[in-house]
C-alpha cells in the first residue's frame, strides 16, 4: 500500500488550462521523493493540487486507501496530509508557541500540550525560544517552524514547497538537515525543490516534471549524473516516466 497515490492528475487555474498534464507515481510509505524539473513546469502548481488548494480537473490523488481529491485542505490535514507552502507559511506576528497552538486547534484538546512539547524537542532551535516572536526568526528557522506546525497533526504524509527558497546556502544545509531527521523518524516526503544538488542528497527518488508532464521518475542516483537532469529539463523523457 502506498502513502500516497497520484493517478492521472490533471489541475490548474482555468479548467480550458490544465497546468498539470496526466500525471501519475506513487510513493511507498517512509519514503523520500523530490519532485524536480525546470521554471514554469508546474511542481508548485501540483503540489498545492495534491493539498488541495488548486482545482484538480481529472485524476485521483490517495493518501492510504483514501481518495482525498479535491478535499479542502483543513480535511486533508485531518486524513493525514501535511503541507508546509513556499511563502506565508508561519504567523510572523505570533509568537513560536502560539503559531504552534493555532496549528494544535486540530487536535482533540487532551492532545495538543504533549504534541507542542514534542515539536519544541524536536525542533532545539525553536524549543530554546518559545516566547520569542516568529517574525525574529531567521529564514532557516521559520521553516523549522513551519515544519513543525505541519508535523504537530502526526501527518502519514509530508508535502514542502522549496523549503530552501530564499535561504543562504548555510540554512539550506540546516533545513536539509532537519527534513533528514523527519524522513529518519519514518515520515514520508513529498518536496518540490529548485535546489537540484540539495534534493538528491535527501531523497531516494526523484520525479522531474517538464511542461505539466512526467519526463522522469527514478532513483535519485541516477540523477547525480548532471547530463541526464540536463537533457531531461530540456525536454527529453526516459522510459521511467511512461510506466
Ligand atoms: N495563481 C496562478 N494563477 C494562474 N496561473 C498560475 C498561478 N500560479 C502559477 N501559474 C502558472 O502556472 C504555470 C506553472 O507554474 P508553477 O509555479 O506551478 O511552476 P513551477 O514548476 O513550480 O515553477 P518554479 O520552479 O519557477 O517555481 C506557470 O505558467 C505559471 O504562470
Amino acid at each position: 500500500m502506498s502513502a500516497l497515490a497520484v493517478s492521472d492528475l490533471s489541475a490548474g487555474y482555468d479548467p480550458d488550462l490544465a497546468i498539470v498534464k496526466g500525471v501519475s507515481f506513487s510513493v511507498p510509505k517512509g519514503e523520500a521523493v523530490c519532485i524536480l524539473g525546470p521554471n514554469g513546469a508546474g511542481k508548485s502548481t501540483m503540489i498545492k493540487a495534491m493539498a488541495g488548494l488548486v482545482p484538480c480537473f481529472g485524476g485521483k490523488v490517495h493518501l492510504g486507501e483514501t481518495d482525498v481529491t479535491g478535499l479542502s485542505p483543513h480535511i486533508m490535514v485531518r486524513r493525514g496530509l501535511g503541507f508546509v507552502p513556499q511563502t506565508d507559511n508561519i504567523f510572523t506576528r505570533l509568537t513560536i508557541l502560539e503559531n504552534l497552538q493555532i496549528a494544535a486547534q486540530l487536535l482533540p484538546s487532551a492532545d495538543r500540550a504533549g504534541r507542542i512539547e514534542a515539536m519544541l524537542a524536536m525542533f532545539p532551535d525553536l524549543g530554546d525560544r518559545p516566547g520569542e516572536l516568529a517574525g525574529a526568526l531567521s529564514g532557516g528557522q521559520r521553516q523549522m517552524l513551519a515544519a513543525a506546525r505541519a508535523l504537530l497533526t502526526e501527518p502519514d504524509v509530508l508535502m514542502l514547497d522549496e523549503p530552501s527558497a530564499g535561504l543562504s546556502p548555510k540554512l539550506v544545509a540546516q533545513v536539509f538537515d532537519t527534513l533528514r531527521r523527519i524522513s529518519e523518524a519514518g515520515v514520508t516526503l513529498v518536496l518540490v525543490e529548485q535546489n537540484v544538488r540539495a534534493a538528491l542528497s535527501l531523497a531516494s527518488r526523484a520525479l522531474v516534471l517538464v511542461d505539466g508532464q512526467l519526463a522522469h521518475d527514478g532513483p535519485s542516483a541516477a540523477l547525480h549524473d548532471g547530463k541526464l537532469l540536463g537533457g531531461l529539463f530540456l525536454g527529453h523523457r526516459t522510459a521511467e516516466a511512461s510506466q
